[in-house]
Formats: structure tokens, C-alpha cells, sequence
């Protein structure tokens, strides 16, 4: 259940929620609805949104920290998601939120879920309601295919289109450089109709099997993981911004353990021993030339959560 919060007038709710990497992300065919059948293994890291709610006459959404176009009040999927609860709730969706954003915009870190996440668990509590999870999980799949998981956050194995959740048993703490590429963000279903076309063009290599990623992540085996991380959008990602092979192989030269594209891309991220290695990595990535910004971050990081900050 969620909590309940007794929120008086003036009251906010202050909710953190994760970005998250795919350690591993096998992509089918296209099925009749447009969308892929997937096999992914969902990481959450420490990069995380705080987005505030408060009670008011309207809906409004507001975002604070990016320079990309963001859509506001009920086209940013916060607004959406407030939306879509209120109607299910019998409410009215007046509530003013402001969103800091520190997750990558369209960077395949699934920034905008783990907006849409942060509203449903924080509009609930403001409202007072205890929505049981697995209706809230319902909720999250009808706004968008990765919702799900930002509620949960931790290491889990996606399928369906990625909606539907097991956990994974993981001992690893992972640290990382992401990198999210100059240029732009990439738009998710774009990359999924280059990879469409890639693979009508010619034979694109598949990511194989899932289940050595899921052993080394259950023993904690650093190496395993790296050598088991795979992208089937990773080519296309390539195909559609041919630079961001500059940046990867600049990640890995700079002594990373492994490196990928983070889900549809374009944020490159570099799995690194521990912090201080993921420090130094990132130091020498920055002085490559071949990125704008380099942050660090850490896995597996809680789902979407009320951080208590009221009044
Ligand atoms: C690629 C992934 C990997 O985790 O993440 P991002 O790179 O966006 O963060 C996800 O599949 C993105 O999920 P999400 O961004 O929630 O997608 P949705 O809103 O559900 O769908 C947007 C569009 O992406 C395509 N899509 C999405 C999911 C899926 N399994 N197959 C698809 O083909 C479809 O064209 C769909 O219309
Ligand atoms: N709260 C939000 N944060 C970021 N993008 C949002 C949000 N609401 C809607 N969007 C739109 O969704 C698109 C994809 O955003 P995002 O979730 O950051 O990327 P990705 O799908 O690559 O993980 C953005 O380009 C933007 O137009």
C-alpha cells in the first residue's frame, strides 16, 4: 500500500524517483500493435528526479535544471499520470508540480517514467488514498511501457513490452559513468523503427540469452555483468548518431569494465569497479573530448518514494 499522508492546505509531497539503465535488453519483432516483446534486465541508479506536489485550483506542471524542451501541465507524463489517477479516483487533478530534473531528457534513462511514477505515489499520498501497488503498477503500464519499474526500482526482469516485472535476485552494487551525448536526445520510437529497418536490411546480431546476466548479477560477479551487458537498440542508437561509437570506445580506453547504450539511447553507460574507479573513469572520459557532461551514479537505487518533506 502506499503510505497515507494527511495533507493539510499548502501542504507538499516531495517524491524522489530513479533513472534506470538496461544491463541487458533483447528486443523482438515488431508485434501487430507496434510494439516489441522484450527481455530486459531493469537497473535503477541513484540519478533520480525530485518532483514536489502541491494542493491547488488547477493542474500545472513546471520542470527546473534542463535546457530541453520539456512539455508541461497534462502533455509531461507527471501531468498524465495525475490525470489518469484523479479519473480513477473520482477526483479532481488540481495540483500544481515542479519537477527538478536530473535524469537525462529522452537520454533512454527513462526520465519522464520516473516522473509518471513519482506523481502517482505522491498525488496518493497527498490525497490521502491507499492505493494497494499492484493497482498502482496497473496504472503506471496503461502511461508507458517503463512506468512499472520506476515504481519499483532495484534489479528486475522486464517483459511483455517491458510492463511486466519479476524480481532478480542481485548481490552487485554497481557503479557507473553516464555520459549522456551532446546533440540531443534520441526519440525512443525512432530507434525502434531503425532497428525494424536494420533488420529487414540484413542479419543484425540478436543479444542471445538473458540468464547469465541474471547468474553473475545473483553472485555479484563484477566481470560476468560487464562481459554480459547487451543492447539489441544499441545498433540503432549507432546507426541513427554514428558518434556515440566515439564515446564508448573512449569509456572502455579510459579502463571501464564494460559499456553500453542505455536503453534507446543516446546516454552511454560505463560500468566501473567501485566509486573511486568510476571517479577516475569519468575524469579521463571528460578530458576525451568525445562528451559534453559525465556524471557518476550508483545501482540498485530504490522506486519512486515520498521523501517526507511537508509544510
Ligand atoms: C527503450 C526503453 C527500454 O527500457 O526505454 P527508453 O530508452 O525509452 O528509456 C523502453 O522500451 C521504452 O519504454 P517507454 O519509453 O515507456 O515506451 P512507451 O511510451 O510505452 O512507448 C513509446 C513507443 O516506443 C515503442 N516501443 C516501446 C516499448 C516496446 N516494448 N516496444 C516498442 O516498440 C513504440 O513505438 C511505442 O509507441
Ligand atoms: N516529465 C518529463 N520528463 C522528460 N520528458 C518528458 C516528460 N514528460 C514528457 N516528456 C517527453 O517524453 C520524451 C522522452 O523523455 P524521457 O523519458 O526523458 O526519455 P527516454 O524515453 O529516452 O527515456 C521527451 O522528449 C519529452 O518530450
Amino acid at each position: 500500500m502506499t503510505g497515507r499522508v494527511l495533507a493539510g492546505p499548502g501542504a507538499t509531497v516531495r517524491v524522489s524517483s530513479p533513472g534506470k539503465v538496461n544491463l541487458f535488453l533483447g528486443v523482438g519483432d515488431r508485434r501487430e500493435d507496434g510494439y516489441h516483446d522484450l527481455v530486459t534486465v531493469f537497473h535503477a541508479v541513484d540519478l533520480a528526479d525530485e518532483v514536489a506536489l502541491q494542493p491547488a485550483d488547477r493542474l500545472s506542471v513546471r520542470t527546473h535544471g534542463v535546457t530541453e524542451v520539456v512539455p508541461e501541465d497534462g502533455d509531461n507524463l507527471a501531468g498524465a499520470a495525475i490525470t489518469l489517477l484523479a479519473q480513477r479516483l473520482g477526483r479532481e487533478p488540481a495540483v500544481a508540480v515542479d519537477i527538478t530534473k536530473r535524469i537525462p531528457v529522452a537520454g533512454g534513462m527513462a526520465g519522464g517514467s520516473a516522473d509518471a511514477a513519482a506523481a502517482l505515489v505522491g498525488c496518493a499520498a497527498l490525497w490521502g488514498q491507499d492505493v494497494p501497488r499492484a493497482q498502482l503498477a496497473g496504472w503506471a503500464a496503461e502511461l508507458g511501457s517503463d512506468v512499472p519499474f520506476a515504481l519499483s526500482g532495484g534489479t528486475a526482469l522486464g517483459t511483455g513490452r517491458g510492463e511486466r516485472l519479476s524480481p532478480v535476485l542481485s548481490r552487485a552494487e554497481l557503479s557507473w559513468v553516464l555520459a549522456p551525448a551532446g546533440g540531443g536526445g534520441l526519440s525512443t520510437p525512432a530507434v525502434y523503427t531503425e532497428l525494424d529497418r536494420l533488420r529487414a536490411a540484413g542479419d543484425v546480431p540478436r543479444a542471445g540469452e538473458v540468464e547469465p546476466m541474471l547468474a553473475a548479477l545473483a553472485t555479484g560477479d563484477l566481470a560476468g555483468i560487464a562481459a554480459e551487458m547487451a543492447n539489441d537498440l544499441q545498433a540503432a542508437a549507432f546507426s541513427l548518431r554514428p558518434e556515440l561509437r566515439r564515446t564508448l570506445r573512449a569509456g572502455l580506453d579510459a579502463g571501464a569494465l564494460g559499456g553500453i547504450v542505455s536503453g534507446s539511447g543516446p546516454t552511454i553507460a560505463l560500468l566501473c569497479a567501485d566509486p573511486d574507479h568510476a571517479a577516475r573513469v569519468a575524469t579521463d572520459l571528460a578530458g576525451s573530448g568525445t562528451v559534453r557532461t559525465v556524471r557518476t551514479a550508483a545501482g540498485p537505487a530504490p522506486g519512486a518514494r515520498v521523501l517526507g518533506g511537508r509544510g
